[in-house]
């Protein structure tokens, strides 16, 4: 074990000061005093990206202008930048690029899965618990394309593809509660009853070791504005295993999707790679900020990420049981993504009043607190005061206050 779980506040000093990962940290440009819990929501910006994005915009666009699709790269940075971002999910540089949303990306891929017959029947599956946008982008495609559409228990996914042969849409990790999949286990149940999987990595990339060639995965896709950092916004990315590439059609074939945009031609060729999957012109100031963010990540090895998030969860769990809240995340850090959660009646109150002690973390309808343990920023000893702090709300009651209970827009 490279991470000890610490057992005093000092101890946390201790791991943090010989944390082979500890330079990480200064790639961001952090607010001092400042705990940022929330890092698998929107990552705190680091100063390449904040350069990157001045570099697009006072230079690039500003000087630049339109000789700047040529001059900077923007015609091709959708597909650069998703080269870049391959090792972080175990895939080959020509299978990933940036595109759209989440959203989007899993209208494309299953849409495009239906039509070449990739799966043994046309089923589109998904489990109760997945991303809101996952069900709702999945049961409207199913409408679109006359097939059958089922949303099924927690945890009755996969074997709902093994009976029909369908196409199941699943996170990596829950968004809610970090539970983890097991991918190649997965991957190797739906090579054997004729299913496919498409994966939402929202919430694992930048933070556990996804193998996505290893496991055998053919469609994936993911955000970049989590543990990547990419900003705002950011859009996401998608992979197609190579072979499948030439082999499906995005169902909105857009000019920047065609094998030659300037030649304005009126009959639609698909790119003869990943780049078929665009469709419009790309948001090139959000793509030049992941660009830079994605620079934190080039050195890293991502199994030492991931081994210090799990280190990091432990510490959470095992505060979070000793103090009396319910851990709804798998106490095993092998089972878990990048956050913990727990539960709480006042949960709403309780992330309020962390934050008025400057300690960002989330709040999930209806009593869900999620603590987001993002490696490359977060030390032992932040996540140890965290849970101080939480440890003191709830011995004190200080949640119980008028100003903790109001619900703000967006929590
Ligand atoms: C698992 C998961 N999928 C999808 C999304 C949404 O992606 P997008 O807003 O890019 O469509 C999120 C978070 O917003 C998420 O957590
Ligand atoms: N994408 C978000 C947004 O545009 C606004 C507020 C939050 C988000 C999120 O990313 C939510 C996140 N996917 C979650 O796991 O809850």
């Amino acid at each position: 074990m490279i991470y000890n779980c610490p057992s005093s506040r000092d101890s946390a000093i201790a791991i943090d000061r010989h944390d082979i990962l500890a330079h990480a940290r200064e790639a961001f440009d952090l607010e001092g005093g400042l705990i940022y819990l929330v890092g698998h929501s929107l990552g705190p910006a680091t100063h390449n990206a904040l350069d990157a994005l001045n570099q697009s915009a006072k230079y690039d666009w500003r000087r630049g202008l339109v000789r700047s699709w040529n001059s900077a790269g923007w015609f091709t940075l959708a597909k650069t930048t998703g080269a870049r971002l391959a090792r972080l999910v175990g895939a080959r540089q020509q299978e990933v690029m940036i595109a759209d949303s989440v959203s989007a990306n899993i209208f494309k891929l299953a849409s495009a899965a239906l039509s070449a017959g990739l799966s043994a029947s046309t089923t589109l599956i998904i489990e109760e618990d997945e991303f809101p946008t996952d069900q709702y982008i999945t049961e409207a495609l199913s409408t679109l394309q006359g097939a059958a559409f089922q949303r099924v228990e927690a945890g009755t996914g996969v074997a709902a593809m093994q009976e029909t042969g369908g196409i199941l849409i699943r996170s990596l990790v829950n968004y809610r509660n970090a539970e983890r999949r097991d991918m190649a286990a997965e991957e190797k149940l739906a090579r054997k009853a004729g299913g496919l999987i498409i994966w939402d990595l929202s919430h694992a990339t930048g933070v556990i070791e996804v193998a996505l060639n290893k496991a055998g995965a053919k469609l994936a896709t993911g955000c970049t504005y989590k543990y990547l950092n990419g900003g705002p916004g950011a859009p996401s990315f998608l992979y197609v295993e190579k072979d499948l590439i030439e082999k499906l059609e995005s169902p909105m074939p857009g000019w920047m999707g065609h094998a030659s945009p300037f030649t304005f031609d009126p009959e639609y060729t698909p790119a003869g790679d990943i780049t078929r999957f665009a469709n419009g012109t790309p948001p090139i100031l959000s793509l030049a900020a992941l660009s830079g963010a994605l620079e934190a990540f080039e050195a890293l090895d991502i199994s030492l990420v991931a081994a210090k998030a799990r280190v990091l969860g432990d510490l959470v769990t095992s505060r979070a049981r000793d103090i009396g809240l319910t851990v709804g995340s798998p106490l095993q850090g092998k089972d878990r993504g990048g956050h913990v959660s727990f539960s709480h009646p006042h949960a709403h109150e309780i992330v309020r009043a962390l934050a008025a002690r400057n300690i960002l973390a989330d709040f999930r309808a209806p009593d869900t607190i999620r603590f987001g343990l993002s490696p490359l920023f977060l030390r032992f000893i932040d996540v140890w005061d965290a849970m101080d702090a939480l440890a003191d709300i709830l011995e004190t009651e200080s949640w119980d206050k008028e100003e903790y209970r109001e619900r703000a827009a967006v929590t």
